[in-house]
């Protein structure tokens, strides 16, 4: 019997939680987390159990919204520091992706407007589940512009997982494969593994074989060689958090394959949502860069990889800086250098 092709997703939420697919144990096993309270929702978060930055800020909106609707008091007052309290806390699980701290933001522009402590904890709620959908609208249609852009490309790479696990539905960087299957668009897609937590290998390989989309995977230290021998016509990848000139905070290793498209002459695109996009800082200099433990680099699986004690550089991103990049696909349209004034344009 032929496998029923889908889309996966990751999130749902349940009445009064959230449901979540257990991203750390693909592709081996398809299981789900309940989170019922704050603490569910960072460990979820900091463990990527969820992880990408769509689905991280739609995550924390809900854990969020979730906590504020069982917190016991008549005081607008106390409502708003336990608010501030527990928000400082999501924010802390994860420093990079702009979407944490963009939904929260929202949730606290919605707080500011309520009059009393159940008209907050209604509207909480009703923005989480706002801030769910719209991701969902805007991937769609970053997947229906990406595929616009790509329309002469069928080979493309891609690092990471900028799948629709990492979002609501369809994802960013990986939305072109999935909108275009449906149009009987077929792409080949060669994913890199991305070391050391392995979102290529274990995520984007599992969830385009889900969807029907031919996927080929190869090792991170692979692409040079790729580019070169098998015509590769694009990379697309995600963000994390673009800057107001462009330059782009994604997966450790984007930035190596922006510096080989250039060699090779080979376009580089970067699909993100507006909700990606932070006009607070000027450049990737000012992007914080999460470091992770360094047991993701000296084990895989259960077997140990590395020596007892050897010092680890454990960077989980890095910035493309934008003048690498050959356009940016968001739910607005394809914005082209000058960067800074596109995207001034686009999202002001
Ligand atoms: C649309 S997901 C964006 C981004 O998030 C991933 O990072 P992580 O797996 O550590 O959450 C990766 O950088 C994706 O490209």
């Amino acid at each position: 019997m032929t496998p029923q092709l889908t889309i996966p997703t990751s999130l749902e939420w349940h009445e009064d939680h959230l449901v979540i697919l257990d991203q750390q144990k693909l592709p081996g096993a398809v299981e789900y987390v309940h989170l019922y309270t704050i603490k569910d929702y960072y460990d979820a978060i900091i463990t990527l159990k969820v992880r990408g930055a769509p689905a991280i800020g739609i995550t924390a909106a809900y854990g969020l919204a979730q906590a504020a609707g069982e917190y016991e008091t008549e005081s607008l007052e106390e409502f708003k520091t336990w608010f501030e309290k527990e928000k400082q806390y999501l924010l802390s699980s994860r420093p990079t992706a702009v979407n944490l701290s963009w939904a929260l933001e929202r949730l606290e522009r919605e707080l500011d407007q309520a009059g009393t402590v159940n008209e907050a904890k209604t509207d909480l709620l009703h923005t989480a589940i706002q801030i769910h959908a719209e991701d969902e609208d805007m991937c769609r249609r970053i997947g229906e512009n990406g595929l616009e852009l790509l329309h002469d490309a069928q080979r493309v790479m891609t690092i990471c997982n900028a799948g629709s696990i990492a979002t609501s539905k369809y994802g960013t960087a990986l939305a072109p494969f999935h909108i275009g299957r449906e149009k009987d668009r077929n792409f080949q897609v060669f994913a890199c593994e991305t070391r050391p937590v392995l979102q290529g290998a274990r995520l984007t390989a599992w969830e385009l074989q889900q969807s029907g989309v031919d996927v080929t995977l190869i090792t991170d230290n692979m692409a040079a060689h790729t580019m070169k021998t098998k015509g590769i016509e694009a990379v697309i990848v995600g963000a994390d958090r673009v800057a107001a000139n462009g330059d782009t905070a994604n997966k450790i290793g984007t930035s190596s394959l922006a510096i080989l498209c250039k060699h090779f002459g080979i376009p580089f695109y970067v699909a993100a949502p507006s909700s990606t996009f932070d006009l607070t800082i000027d450049s990737g200099d000012d992007i914080e860069i999460e470091e992770r433990s360094s047991t993701e680099v000296t084990t895989l699986g259960q077997s140990v990889i590395a020596p007892e004690g050897v010092p680890v550089f454990n960077p989980a991103f890095d910035v493309t800086p934008h003048d690498l990049i050959s356009a940016i696909i968001t739910e607005n349209g394809i914005l082209y250098p000058d960067f800074k004034q596109s995207i001034a344009d686009t999202l002001n």
